[in-house]
Parts: C-alpha cells; sequence; structure tokens
C-alpha cells in the first residue's frame, strides 16, 4: 500500500479534483494525503462557482507541515491535476523535489489539465506552458487527455502512428510512462473510446464504448488509479487495463442513474472488481 500526496483541486459538492481522485485510492486501500490547489463550491463545467484559488505559498504552508512530522520520506507518489495558477504548479515542483530528496524512489505522476476537446483550454493563461515546460518533465508518469497530447507536443494527431510518435516525443522531454486518455484517432470506431499507454518503447490500447454523457471528474479519477495500479502492479498495460475498466463501470453507473456528478460513492466497488474489464492490445 503506498502513500499518495494528491496536490489538486477540490470541490465541496461534486467529484472533481481530489474529490474524484481521493476516495478511489482510499477504496484500493492507500492512504491519501490531499493538499488542495482551489476550495471551490464545484467544477468549473457548471460555468459558476464560488470559492478560491489558493496560491503557492498556501501550498507550501501544508507541505512544510507534512515534513515537519518527519514523514516525507514515506511519501511513495505524488499527484498534481488541475493547478489554478502557474505559482501553484512552481509549489508543487518544489514539493516533489522535497519528497525525492527525503525518498528518491518516490514517483511524480502529473495531470497536465489544460482542456479538452469541444471545451477548449479551460486553464489560466500560462498554465499550458507551465506543463509543457516544466510540469511534465519533472515527472515520471504523465496522463494527458488526446486535447492535452496534441498541445503539449504542438502536433494534430489524426492517427495511431501519429500518436505513438507524439507520445515518444513527450517521453523524450522526461516521463518515462505516458497515459493518454479519451483517445479518438482514425481506426477508433464512432461508438468506441481508446486510451493508450506506453512505456519502455512499447505501448497498448484499451477500447471501450463510449457512453451517451458528459462529465468532469473521469480524468482525475483515471490518473490516480492509473498510477496507483501502475505502481502495484510495476506495469503500465496492467494500469491501463484496471483503470480502464473503473473508470468505464463508475460511467456506467454515471449514465444509468443520469447524473450530472460522476458516482464515484455509490459506484465503489468498481475501483476494487470492475464488472466488465477490456481487453488490452499491445500496439
Ligand atoms: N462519454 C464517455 N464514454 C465512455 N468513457 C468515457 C466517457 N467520458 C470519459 N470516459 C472515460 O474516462 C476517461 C477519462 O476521461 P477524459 O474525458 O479523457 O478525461 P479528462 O476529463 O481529463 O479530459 C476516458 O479515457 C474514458 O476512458
Ligand atoms: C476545479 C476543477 N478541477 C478539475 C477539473 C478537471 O476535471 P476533468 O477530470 O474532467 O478533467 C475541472 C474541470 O472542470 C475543474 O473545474
Ligand atoms: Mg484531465
Amino acid at each position: 500500500m503506498a502513500n499518495v500526496l494528491s496536490i489538486q483541486s477540490h470541490v465541496a459538492y461534486g467529484h472533481v479534483g481530489n474529490a474524484s481522485a481521493v476516495f478511489p485510492l482510499q477504496r484500493l486501500g492507500h492512504e491519501v494525503w490531499p493538499v488542495h490547489t482551489v476550495q471551490f463550491s464545484n467544477h468549473t463545467g457548471y460555468g459558476s462557482w464560488t470559492g478560491r484559488v489558493f496560491d503557492g505559498q498556501a501550498v507550501d504552508e501544508v507541505v512544510d507541515g507534512i515534513a515537519a512530522r518527519g514523514v516525507l520520506g514515506s511519501c511513495d507518489a505524488v499527484l498534481s491535476g488541475y493547478l489554478g495558477s502557474a505559482d501553484i504548479g512552481h509549489a508543487v515542483v518544489g514539493t516533489v523535489a522535497r519528497v525525492r530528496e527525503a525518498n528518491p524512489s518516490a514517483v511524480y505522476c502529473c495531470d497536465p489539465v489544460i482542456g479538452d476537446v469541444g471545451r477548449g483550454v479551460f486553464v489560466r493563461p500560462g498554465i499550458a506552458e507551465f506543463m509543457r515546460d516544466v510540469a511534465v518533465p519533472a515527472a515520471d508518469v504523465v496522463t494527458p487527455n488526446h486535447f492535452e497530447l496534441d498541445l503539449l507536443t504542438g502536433r494534430g494527431t489524426r492517427t495511431l502512428a501519429e500518436v505513438r510518435d507524439a507520445v515518444a516525443a513527450l517521453q523524450a522531454t522526461g516521463p518515462r510512462v505516458v497515459l493518454v486518455t479519451s483517445l479518438d484517432v482514425e481506426d477508433t470506431p464512432e461508438d468506441a473510446v481508446d486510451l493508450l499507454a506506453a512505456e519502455g518503447g512499447r505501448a497498448w490500447r484499451v477500447r471501450t464504448p463510449e457512453l451517451g454523457l458528459s462529465v468532469n471528474g473521469a480524468g482525475d479519477a483515471i490518473a490516480a488509479l492509473f498510477l496507483a495500479h501502475w505502481m502495484s502492479s510495476g506495469s503500465a498495460a496492467t494500469a491501463l487495463g484496471a483503470a480502464a475498466s473503473s473508470v468505464f463501470g463508475l460511467l456506467r453507473m454515471t449514465a444509468e442513474a443520469g447524473s450530472r456528478e460522476i458516482l464515484t460513492v455509490a459506484a465503489q466497488e468498481e475501483f476494487v472488481a470492475p464488472s466488465r474489464t477490456f481487453e488490452v492490445v499491445e500496439v
């Protein structure tokens, strides 16, 4: 079981950021040390929300307090997501350096939350550049969606071969492991969603049905699950299959209930024993 320092947004109502990532990790038996980059009433997909964006100092203060407990050396992973500001991003990367100093085998998983197909870029100016130039190069594992992969690599990938090239280009900047979510390439069927994971010059794909819903927070859940399964199995292929199957189960229940928020709590069995598992194919 791992100790995961999860530095992400928090919402009071609903499930994005830490409010999406923390519980699945706990349900799998991991300890999570959540540090919040923002505290909002609800996710920004609603168009209006209250609450505030914290700053780098606010993140540093909490990490200082954790360090004062003498436990940074037992931190196995840092997970980061929605940042709020580039200043917070610098605090995250500074925290990663502190954790690695205390535990050289700790890993950093960066979910480079920038935007999405359709919605475009939904973070503040400067965040995309910060992700590309600072956070992603510092990471061991990154989990962009297809839109973010293209943006980070300055490409417009349409085929699996182009995606693999872009993933290799991203790996050349630092991260060993890449998970691309919501992959939509030329041979992706209309009614399907692809995901691709790459590690050590190899890549694997999983294909699930596309569900008739559009939700926020699925990316935050899949990044957390992928990291947890990658740490426990040591295999990107295994982690891909497990994370994709769990998130599919979560979203299938969400779609059946017609809920605007993902059913993180009600669908908790899906994190432990997905009701449907999908084949992992090397590509
Ligand atoms: N409408 C959907 N139907 C099926 N699976 C989905 C759907 N939306 C999200 N997912 C699953 O959740 C994963 C993460 O969602 P995604 O939208 O890519 O994350 P993000 O919110 O970071 O953009 C996708 O790769 C896919 O496996
Ligand atoms: C506060 C906050 N955090 C995180 C996210 C990321 O959500 P997703 O997992 O859908 O990328 C969003 C997206 O709306 C958000 O508003
Ligand atoms: Mg995302």
